[in-house]
């Protein structure tokens, strides 16, 4: 089992990655201090609750914890105001008091939406994370959680870090093929925000990460998990650094409300928004080769590198003037300057963004 730690002060938190973690969550959960005295919520989807719910709810009440369970449609929208609303109820039916913890197990959707009912339910309990998807190895780290808005992703929302993060590697075997390709563009943002060699590693065997070959996913995602352990244990809200995990994002999160949540899986989205960001940076005079690669390796991993023509580049732009990273009248975009190096740029002319939202749909497909 490797561990690494998300380094934040009293918010302190460790990740434990590996296999077969799940059987051990109860004496990891007494460890960090989850009191066994107030009642547990498990918060999951239809498709996870099949595969590992019961497991989870067996190891927690052997170990002498009280858990309700709480099951949401899978998928996007129930990342959604109603469902925030719906598990509140359940907290309160279950008899969550304020040294209760909210335990997310699934994917991004469940973390984000779980982790924000723990902000929300008695003005913050505490919550663990237990990530099920490729995806969520950064989902489940940094403490940002939200629920949409149909205007805008992840609009209402907050920063509230988790307990702790247990990743057992043996569940994303039941991955369905697209949400291991969707996860891998998370994977490779990593790379291509902070580490080169890490990108050329992911070059070189995405292959591997599609056959979920468990030494190939092991160490990607542990290499993935530390980038965004390094960069949120320096900047937790996003005053600066942490706006470079964003990259691909202002295009991807506009696409993903544009098309209706759904339509899009998230890493398929910033896939999209990345190969936007590269064609930006080779623009403002990074090398050809971050527009080359960053479009290789994200074909290599089954991720779309086009838009698709339908989606109206006006909705596309009018969306985007809802993210977060818009203010005091200026934009501001993560540009890749060479591959694993990105700049926060504040000075990006909106038509310039146009011009590569427009380009994206003559992109050819990846072969
Ligand atoms: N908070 C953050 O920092 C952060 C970071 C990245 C993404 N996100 C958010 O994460 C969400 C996407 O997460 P996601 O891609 O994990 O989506 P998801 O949670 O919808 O999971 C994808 C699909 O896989 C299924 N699934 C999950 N685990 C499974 C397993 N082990 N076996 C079989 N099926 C399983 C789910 O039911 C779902 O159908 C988006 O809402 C995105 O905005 C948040
Ligand atoms: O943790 C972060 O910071 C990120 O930007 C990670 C992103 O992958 C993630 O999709 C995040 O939810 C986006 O945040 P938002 O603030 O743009 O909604
Ligand atoms: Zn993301």
């Amino acid at each position: 089992m490797r561990e690494l730690m998300v380094n934040l002060g009293e918010r302190s938190y460790p990740i434990y990655i590996g296999e077969g973690i799940l059987n051990d969550i109860a004496s990891l959960f007494d460890k960090h201090g989850i009191s066994r005295k107030s009642p547990l919520l498990v918060v999951t989807d239809d498709h996870v609750a099949q595969h590992y719910l019961n497991g989870v709810m067996s190891s927690l009440q052997n170990g002498g914890y009280t858990a309700a369970s709480a099951v949401v449609p899978s998928g996007e929208s129930s990342k959604s105001l109603a469902m925030l609303e719906s598990l509140t109820a359940k907290a309160l039916e279950a008899g969550l008091d304020r040294k209760s913890a909210i335990v997310a197990l699934g994917g991004g959707v469940v973390g984000d939406l779980a982790g924000f009912v723990a902000a929300s339910y008695m003005r913050g309990i505490r919550f663990v994370q237990i990530p099920t998807t490729i995806l969520a190895h950064d989902s489940s780290v940094g403490g940002k959680v939200a629920v949409n808005h149909p205007l805008a992703k992840n609009i209402i929302g907050a920063f509230h870090q988790p307990e702790l993060v247990l990743y057992d590697l043996s569940t994303l075997q039941s991955l369905p093929a697209r949400d291991v390709r969707s996860g891998l563009a998370e994977v490779v943002k990593h790379g291509l925000i902070w580490d080169a060699e890490f990108v050329t590693w992911c070059d070189n065997n995405a292959e591997k990460l599609l056959a979920l070959d468990a030494e190939a996913l092991g160490y990607a995602l542990y290499k993935g998990c530390s980038v965004k352990a390094a960069v949120v244990s320096q900047d937790e809200r996003e005053n600066g650094l942490r706006a470079i995990l964003n990259l691909g994002h202002t295009i991807g999160h506009a696409l993903e409300a544009v098309a209706g949540y759904g339509e899009f899986q998230h890493g398929e989205a910033i896939a999209i928004g990345m190969i936007g960001s590269a064609k930006l940076g080779v623009r403002l005079g990074a090398p050809e080769d971050v527009y080359t690669v960053t479009r290789r390796v994200l074909g290599k991993c089954g991720l779309p590198v086009r838009l698709p023509e339908q989606y109206d580049t006006d909705a596309i732009m009018k969306a985007m003037m809802h993210d977060k990273k818009f203010g005091e009248g200026t934009v501001t975009f993560i540009v890749p300057t060479a591959i694993g190096k990105v700049e926060i740029n504040k000075q990006i002319d909106v038509t310039m963004i146009r011009d590569i939202v427009n380009e994206l749909k003559q992109e050819a497909d990846w072969a």
